[in-house]
């Protein structure tokens, strides 16, 4: 499964962006606003989750609990520094998806221990999306921990992250990867929507869920 993160750039705002990728058949959108007031990030939220809804696709807010919570979005995106998973499911409650991030595999079995749905597992390598990178794993990085996951019996959902290219999706996806989470080569591209199509038809290759 593909999970288009938000961004802006000359070309798009947030809200262009996902429309961009939801036209393209992207059915999971992360809206990811680093640095604006929550307000607004709500405000986006709630145009963001009609578009969502007649394109029959998930909306995750990155790092707003609350703002999750009061526009019924469908789940939050949680990292290091942000609410820990466990606190938010107090919060949020079953009915909601929480996404944990992840840069190793004790990352992975702490996650599942808060009670996470899915695992953001990167940076697969450098990029000027996020500032302040955990560690680069490269392709080596996600074979070693995925191999780990499956002898481990671990069967979370794990999307990969961090500076991912239409080329290196195969590669990717045969470490056993579930899906892929990314942002700056779908909206660089010449045409975002075909390239959205292009990615997941790339992704739904293999069968890992
Ligand atoms: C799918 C996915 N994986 C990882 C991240 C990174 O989250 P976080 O570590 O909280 O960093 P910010 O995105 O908040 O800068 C993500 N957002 N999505
Ligand atoms: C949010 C996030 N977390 C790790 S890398 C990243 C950015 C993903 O965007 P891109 O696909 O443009 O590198
Ligand atoms: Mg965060």
């Amino acid at each position: 499964m593909l999970q288009f993160i938000t961004h802006s750039n000359e070309k798009y705002d947030y809200l262009t962006s996902a429309i961009e990728a939801l036209k393209g058949g992207c059915h999971w959108i992360q809206l990811r606003m680093k640095n604006i007031p929550e307000q607004t990030v709500m405000a986006t939220a709630l145009q963001l989750k009609e578009y969502c809804r007649k394109y029959n696709a998930k909306l995750i807010l990155d790092d707003h609990v609350q703002a999750t919570l009061k526009t019924g979005a469908d789940g939050v995106h949680l990292g290091k520094n942000d609410m820990s998973p466990s606190d938010a499911r107090k919060i949020l409650g079953n009915g909601y998806i929480i996404g944990g991030t992840a840069n190793t595999l004790d990352d992975i079995e702490r996650l599942i221990k808060e009670g996470v749905d899915y695992i953001g597992l990167g940076p697969f390598r450098y990029t000027e999306t996020k500032k302040n990178l955990s560690p680069i794993l490269g392709i080596d990085g996600y074979k070693k921990i995925l191999m780990a996951c499956k002898e481990k019996g671990y069967t979370i959902p794990i999307v990969a992250i961090g500076g991912i290219t239409k080329n290196d999706i195969p590669e990717i996806m045969s470490t056993g990867v579930t899906g892929i989470a990314l942002s700056g080569s779908i909206l660089r591209a010449e045409n975002p929507q075909v390239e959205t199509q292009l990615i997941i038809n790339l992704i739904n290759k293999y069968n890992n869920e």
